[in-house]
Order: C-alpha cells, then sequence, then structure tokens
C-alpha cells in the first residue's frame, strides 16, 4: 500500500517546524510528550504573517481586544424537559491581529459559539461559564465589534455602492467629511474585489442582482466600514467559490494584521489556501471541542491520534470528515506506523462517534488544552483596557440618511406604492362609477354612508399590501440596530419622513377619483379633509403592522394577524351594528374606542352629511331631514365635538401606535438580558440541586 503510494506527491501542510505539539493519548506516557509551546508569545502578537500590506488604515487605532471564554455552555430546552446543551464547557481565546477559525460539521455549534461570545443568544438560550473582553466582564460597544450574519440583509433595489455609502454615512463619525466618507466606503468595495459590481443592485426575489457570494461580501463590507476591533464572521464565504473564498479571506486576515483586529469566523468548508490564512482553529463536535490551537499543528494533532490525513486529501476536509457523524461514516484509526496499512494489523475501522470521541478525550489531556487553560487564565487575570463606545454619526445625520435611503428603496421598490397606487386607482374608479354622481335623494343616504365605510376601511386595509416590503425593512433595521449602527428613534423617524410623499400620493390621486366621480359634499376644504383622513388613517395602518412585524417571525405571519386586528377593528366600528346596539361590556366599552376605524368614519361622516339636507323619504314632496340629525340619529354618532377632533384622534393614534413600536423594541431589548439572567440563575440553581451541592 505504502509502495502503491510512494510516488504520489503528498499534501504539505503549512506545519511549524520546530514545534512539534503532541497530543496526550490515555495510552501514552507523558515521556513522549516533550514539546515547545505551539501557542504565541504575547510578544509575537500584533506581528503576525506579513502577508502584504493593506491600503487604508487611517482609521487603525484603539484599543486591541483579546477575548475568553471560560467553560462556557450553552442549552435549549428540550422535550425531555433536561435541556440540550449546545455547547459543553468550552474554553478558548481571541486574539488581536489573528484569525480564529471554527469549524465543525453542520449542527456542531459554531453559530451559537459565535452568538454566545458577541452575545446575542438567542432569548430561550441558557449560558453559563465565563466570558471575557481584555480579562474584565464588559459588554462589546458599538464601534469596538460587528458581527456579520448567515443571511444577508441587504436593501435589494440598492445597488453596492449606495449600500455600503449609506451605511458608511450612518455609521461612521460626524467628524469625517462625507468625501471621506464616501472615500472609506469605495475603498472597502475595491478591497472586497466588488469594484465591478459597484453599480449593481443588491437584487432580491423580484429582479435579479448580485451573486449569494457577492451580497456575503457586500455584508462583510458594511460591518468593517467602522473598523471594529473585534469582527465576528458567520460563514463568511458562504456561496463563494474558492477564488473569491480565498480573496475575501485573505483580505480580511490583511485588515486584521495591519489594524491589529481579532477576528472569528465560522466556517463550513474552506480550501486549503483558505484554512493556510486562519492562525487559529477551533474544531467542534455536538457542542465539544475536538481541537483548539494553532491551525498548523491540526495536521500533527490528528496524525499523532492516528487519523493522519490522506495523500492528496485537503486537511480541513479530512478533519471534518473524521468527526462528522451525520453519515455513519467510519474511519480508519491507524496506531502507530501510519504507512502500513491495514494489512500491517495496525489499523482498524472505527465509526465517526468512536474517532470523535476519541479525539475529544485526547484533546482534553492534550497539551493544547493545558495550554489553552493557561493563556485564558493568564488574560483573564490581567484586567486590561474597557472598551469605549466609538464615535458615530449624529441622530440628526442618520435620521436623514435614514429617510433618504427608504426614499430610494420605497421609490425603486414598485411592491412598497407603486402597485398600491395602481390598486387603489382601479378601486376608486370602480367606486366612483359604482356611486356615480350620488345625487341628494333619501337613497344617497345610505349609499353616501355605504361608500364612505368603504373608503375608511377596505381602502385603508389594502396598506397590508405594503407589508412584505415593509417586513425586509424590518429584517435591515434588525441587523442594523443589532450591530449598533443607529436607535429605534432614527428608523421610526426615517420611514415616517419617507413614506409621507408616497401616502400622500396614494391618497390624493384615488381619492380625488372616488370623491369627484361620487360628486360628494361639494368644496375643495371637505375634499381636503377626505382626503386628510384617508391619509393619516393608511398611516395608522402602516404604524398598526410596524407593531406587528416587531413581533411576529416573518410577513406571512404578520399579514395573517395584522388583517385579523383590522377585520376585528372595522366590524366594531359602529356601521355593520350601530353604536347604540354594541353589546356593552367588551365591544361597546372599550373596543368601540380602541377600533381607529370609528374615528375616520366618524370624521368622513360629519365631513359629508353637515350641512346638507335629504328627504326623510322616498318620493316627492317629503320633509327634509338635516345632515346632523342624520348624524346623530341615524348613524348614532356624538355631534358633541367636530370633525376635526376625529381626525386630531387619528394622528393621536399614529403617534400612540410609533411610541408602541418604540416601546416594544426597546423593551424587548431591556427583556432579553433580565430573562437570559433569570433562566441562567434557574440553569445554575438546577445544575447545583442535580449534583447535590448545597
Ligand atoms: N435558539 C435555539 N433553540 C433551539 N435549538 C437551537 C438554538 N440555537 C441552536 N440550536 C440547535 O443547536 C445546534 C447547533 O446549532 P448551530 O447553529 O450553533 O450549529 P452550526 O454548527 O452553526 O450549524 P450550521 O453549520 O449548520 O449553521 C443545532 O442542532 C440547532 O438546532
Amino acid at each position: 500500500m505504502a509502495s502503491a503510494n510512494a510516488n504520489v506527491p503528498r499534501y504539505i501542510p503549512n506545519l511549524s517546524p520546530s514545534k512539534s505539539p503532541l497530543p496526550l493519548l490515555n495510552n501514552q506516557t507523558s515521556s513522549t510528550m516533550e514539546m515547545e509551546s505551539p501557542l504565541p508569545t504575547q510578544n509575537e502578537l500584533g506581528n503576525g504573517r506579513q502577508r502584504g500590506s493593506f491600503r487604508d488604515t487611517s482609521s487603525c487605532t484603539g484599543a486591541e481586544v483579546l477575548l475568553t471564554w471560560d467553560d462556557l455552555w450553552v442549552t435549549v430546552p428540550s422535550s425531555s424537559g433536561t435541556g440540550k446543551a449546545i455547547l459543553q464547557g468550552i474554553n478558548g481565546y481571541a486574539q488581536p491581529s489573528e484569525v480564529l477559525a471554527i469549524m465543525g460539521p453542520s449542527g456542531s455549534g459554531k453559530s451559537t459559539l459565535l452568538d454566545a461570545l458577541a452575545g446575542r443568544l438567542a432569548s430561550n438560550t441558557k449560558q453559563s461559564g465565563s466570558i471575557k473582553v481584555n480579562g474584565r466582564k464588559q459588554s462589546l460597544a458599538f464601534g469596538t465589534s460587528a458581527y456579520v450574519t448567515q443571511d444577508d440583509a441587504l436593501t435589494t433595489t440598492l445597488t453596492v455602492k449606495e449600500s455600503v455609502y449609506y451605511s458608511a454615512m450612518l455609521q461612521l463619525p460626524e467628524f469625517m467629511t462625507n468625501t471621506e466618507k464616501k472615500k472609506r466606503a469605495e475603498t472597502i468595495i475595491r478591497e472586497m474585489g466588488l469594484q465591478e459590481a459597484m453599480d449593481t443592485r443588491i437584487g432580491g426575489w423580484s429582479s435579479k442582482g448580485l451573486s449569494g457570494g457577492q451580497k456575503r461580501r457586500v455584508s462583510i463590507c458594511i460591518e468593517i466600514l467602522t473598523r471594529p476591533k473585534i469582527l465576528f464572521l458567520d460563514e463568511p464565504t458562504s456561496g463563494l467559490d474558492s477564488a473569491a473564498s480565498y480573496h475575501v479571506m485573505d483580505r480580511i486576515v490583511k485588515l486584521a494584521q495591519q489594524c491589529g483586529m481579532t477576528v472569528i469566523a465560522s466556517i463550513h468548508q474552506p480550501s486549503s489556501e483558505v484554512f493556510d490564512l486562519f492562525h487559529h482553529l477551533c474544531l467542534l463536535s455536538s457542542g465539544r471541542t475536538v481541537y483548539f490551537g494553532p491551525s498548523s499543528a491540526a495536521y500533527e494533532f490528528f496524525t499523532l491520534n492516528g487519523f493522519p490525513c490522506p495523500i492528496m486529501r485537503n486537511p480541513s476536509d479530512h478533519y471534518l470528515r473524521t468527526i462528522n457523524k451525520d453519515f455513519n461514516n467510519v474511519s480508519l484509526i491507524q496506531n502507530e506506523d501510519t504507512e502500513r496499512g491495514l494489512e500491517g494489523n495496525n489499523c482498524k475501522l472505527v465509526t465517526t462517534e468512536e474517532a470523535t470521541n476519541i479525539l475529544v478525550e485526547s484533546y482534553k489531556l492534550s497539551q493544547f488544552s493545558q495550554e489553552v487553560k493557561l493563556r485564558v487564565s493568564e488574560i483573564s487575570n490581567k484586567e486590561g483596557r474597557i472598551l469605549q463606545k466609538g464615535s458615530q454619526a449624529s441622530f440628526l445625520t442618520q435620521s436623514i440618511v435614514l429617510t433618504r435611503r427608504s426614499f430610494v428603496n420605497m421609490n425603486r421598490d414598485l411592491g412598497y406604492y407603486w402597485s398600491r397606487l395602481g390598486i387603489y386607482v382601479s378601486i376608486c374608479v370602480c367606486l366612483g362609477t359604482i356611486f356615480y354622481d350620488i345625487g341628494h335623494t333619501f337613497d344617497s343616504i345610505q349609499a353616501r354612508g355605504s361608500m364612505l365605510m368603504f373608503v375608511a376601511t377596505l381602502l385603508t386595509f389594502m396598506s397590508i399590501g405594503g407589508f412584505p416590503s415593509f417586513s425586509q425593512d424590518m429584517m435591515i433595521f434588525g441587523r442594523e440596530r443589532l450591530n449598533g449602527h443607529y436607535g429605534v428613534t432614527a428608523f421610526i423617524t426615517g420611514n415616517t419622513l419617507s413614506s409621507i410623499p408616497y401616502l400622500l400620493i396614494n391618497t390624493l390621486i384615488p381619492g380625488a377619483i372616488a370623491y369627484y366621480l361620487a360628486g360628494l359634499h361639494k368644496g375643495f376644504d371637505y375634499f381636503l379633509f377626505f382626503v386628510l383622513v384617508i391619509f393619516v388613517s393608511v398611516i395608522l395602518v402602516e404604524s398598526l403592522m410596524m407593531i406587528v412585524a416587531s413581533m411576529v417571525p416573518n410577513y406571512l405571519m404578520g399579514i395573517i394577524i395584522g388583517s385579523g386586528i383590522q377585520g376585528v377593528m372595522m366590524l366594531n366600528a359602529g356601521f355593520f351594528r350601530l353604536p347604540n346596539a354594541l353589546p356593552k361590556p367588551f365591544w361597546k366599552y372599550p373596543m368601540y374606542y380602541i377600533a381607529f376605524h370609528r374615528y375616520a368614519i366618524e370624521g368622513l361622516y360629519k365631513n359629508e352629511f353637515e350641512g346638507l339636507s335629504f328627504p326623510r323619504s322616498q318620493g316627492e314632496g317629503s320633509s327634509t331631514i338635516t345632515g346632523e340629525e342624520i348624524i346623530e340619529k341615524i348613524w348614532q354618532m356624538p355631534m358633541s365635538y367636530s370633525k376635526w377632533i376625529d381626525l386630531y384622534i387619528l394622528f393621536g393614534m399614529v403617534v400612540l401606535y410609533r411610541l408602541m413600536f418604540f416601546v416594544i423594541i426597546k423593551m424587548s431589548e431591556k427583556i432579553k438580558p433580565i430573562l437570559r439572567s433569570f433562566l441562567v440563575a434557574h440553569y445554575k440553581s438546577t445544575k447545583q440541586s442535580n449534583h447535590g451541592v448545597p
């Protein structure tokens, strides 16, 4: 076997020549373990491997970040009630100017580790153990860290240049000029190899734009604009071919070295060239550490534990294949002479489960593990610099930029307002022709009531059509908010201001068609009030949908829940069942007062009927009834206040709904940590009682 392969070139790993990081196997004695520490010393930090220079270094200042995690456990509730451990007491560290790769089969806990370190675990998880930044328990404030998620939540209608530029305007400090910000954005786009795609739109479900790999790179560009001190990358190379993967990772490594940035990246299947770029490797399997140490020494670790990398196989593929339990693989374990093969009786087949257990146990006893513990305690026992929040654009700048960005997006995304305008116009043409020249007969009282009810309810209900586009905006907001790009108030301001012109067009044109075709109350001021009520009602529905969007996981759920809420409010607005007939305990009090459609139809009815008179019954010669009487007696609406009060109430509701959205987002941010610390406390007490600890 050996001779058959003698002429086949073997993969040459990037091993440190003088380092022999032998692991401790259970059956080995310590005499076989004489070794030099494979870990860099503090003096070596920052020197890194020199891989050329990175051009824009103007902002590479500030404190470096050393991150450690010790006995880190993350559990989630399981059906058995005992909880499922996703991470099982792992240790490790990440250092400035270096890239730590987290690798492991799918579901091994890579993203969870990244989330735990970045402080953004899901609220249903419980975390225990210690995570320290520069030896202190401190959070990673804006400007100090950035996180590139797996899903590229980007504004699909913007070009690459616009996306990165708007983001630069939002994130970079006020003291930088617009030209400097633009330059920074362009430099980063070029560094990520996107110069050819600068003017290409991101693209989404409706139009093809960038490839998946290019979107990944745009996401990275956006997050590294501030030159964060610590960068978390979740699958940065997914969707990229091997050349692009190398290109992107190489840029990140250079940036790390140039700026003293600490990079932690979870990665699925790096090519050998990409793998070679990593300084350290954390290999996980089912939340346990299989290996943590210099990436170059992993080859030897596997070899010495009986799992040498076969000829011509990419070592990182080999590591993952050895520990991937998903497909009932088997591995060949070689005890001594790796060249003799099966017939030499030194090999046996083991399942991947067994192979993983051997490696995990071996790692625990190895010098690597000891070194990691030593380094972790060394760093955690020395309190370093406290991280200061980075400077960013002012609230005013952020609001202006968000308004502009949102305005451009609303204009280009046909689903946001333009398609709705088309539908509104069509419906209003139908409405206007069905109620054409409504007149002032007895029958027109009912006809007016029905038409205005339709306008106030079903027409405003159609605003729900823009929800998919809005929910995409919410996803982007969620990502940018988590990364601290801007606050909730700036988002609400931007969204509100940018939508106003479109909502005006959407209500003015269709409103005019319906109003004048039907021949409603003559006079421009009456028409203006009519449009104002529809306008505010549509903003109200949008505000309601904002609240819904902040609470539901996807837009389909949002549409279902939003329609349900509106349906109930419409039913209860006092038209389908007159106000005095509404059952008192619930539908009259409080629902009739909460239903915003009630104020919309009240305002519209007062606007339409006040000042007009109609025959009391069908036929000629009948006496007349005034509009005021109709409102009070037929529609059972209060005349103690004017139509303007109804409009003010609607407007007040818009403010209230937007405030509610603000409070919900803020509260969820405040409640999540409290909930998590409660769960952690509960977890600790359960753990202690399970182990009989007093
Ligand atoms: N919040 C959560 N609630 C329940 N289970 C979770 C949660 N987060 C992660 N898990 C589970 O923990 C395991 C590890 O998930 P994680 O996303 O960390 O794996 P991964 O190694 O990043 O996988 P992949 O490479 O496929 O993204 C999975 O089985 C996942 O279903």
